[in-house]
């Protein structure tokens, strides 16, 4: 059962294409992974389909509010516990019960610690719990790995495929394994927007005022 559709997407930074007719569709279970290198503009990608940012041009057949993005920013608050974070989040989500999401990313004995006193993969398993707590369907990740250790990844490796078994489904930006073999990908390249031809916009500018 197809979950997301996206059609002939093109998305901007700085104003700028960056990529042109992207097209893929995500299913229920299903996780797929974006793979290019650095600068092909996964991040734009995944920020625009999280609503954080307009298209250029192109469908999105699920709103931005059936995703949960979770990006290079872990957008915590700093004074608040761990605890207190989840119970936030848990809130603004209407989930009933932080305990999954604190036991699943292993966050139990930190949980009363501000999170300003985290270290930087501690934080990012705490991002990745508020992952858990949102109960939104498609999970948006952005490099989600960065900073977590070994045991970490695995953690985090297991709570995508337990997502994936309920239903769920997963868009991530990733350059290492995340112990996901089912995972599909798609590769960028083909859609990387060409520069605009020398002098093509005083062309089309002549051409339309000269
Ligand atoms: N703030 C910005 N203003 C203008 N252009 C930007 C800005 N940030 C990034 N870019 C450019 O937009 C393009 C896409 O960047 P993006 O961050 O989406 O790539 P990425 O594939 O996620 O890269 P990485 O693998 O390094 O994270 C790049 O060419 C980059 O230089």
């Amino acid at each position: 059962m197809t979950m997301l559709s996206v059609d002939n997407l093109s998305v901007t930074r700085g104003g700028l294409p960056v990529l042109e007719g992207v097209s893929f569709t995500l299913g229920a279970g299903r996780a797929l992974v974006l793979r290019g290198p650095n600068g092909i503009g996964k991040t734009t990608l995944l920020r625009t389909l999280a609503g954080l940012q307009p298209a250029l041009a192109g469908t999105v057949s699920m709103p931005a509010e059936t995703m949960a993005y979770a990006g290079h920013a872990d957008g915590l608050k700093a004074m608040l516990s761990v605890r207190e974070n989840l119970r936030f989040w848990a809130d603004v989500y209407a989930t009933p019960d932080i305990a999954p999401a604190i036991e699943q990313m292993n966050l139990r004995a930190l949980a009363d610690r501000a999170a300003h006193s985290l270290s930087a993969g501690q934080k990012r398993r705490l991002g990745l719990a508020r992952l858990l707590v949102t109960g939104r369907p498609i999970w948006v990740l952005d490099e989600p790995t960065v900073s977590l250790d070994a045991a970490s990844v695995a953690l985090f490796g297991t709570a995508v495929r337990a997502h994936l078994a309920a239903g769920g489904a997963a868009l991530m930006a990733t350059h290492i394994d995340l112990g996901i073999p089912e995972a599909e990908v798609l590769d960028l390249a083909p859609f990387k927007a060409r520069p605009p031809e020398q002098g093509g916009f005083r062309g089309s500018f002549d051409e339309a005022f000269g």
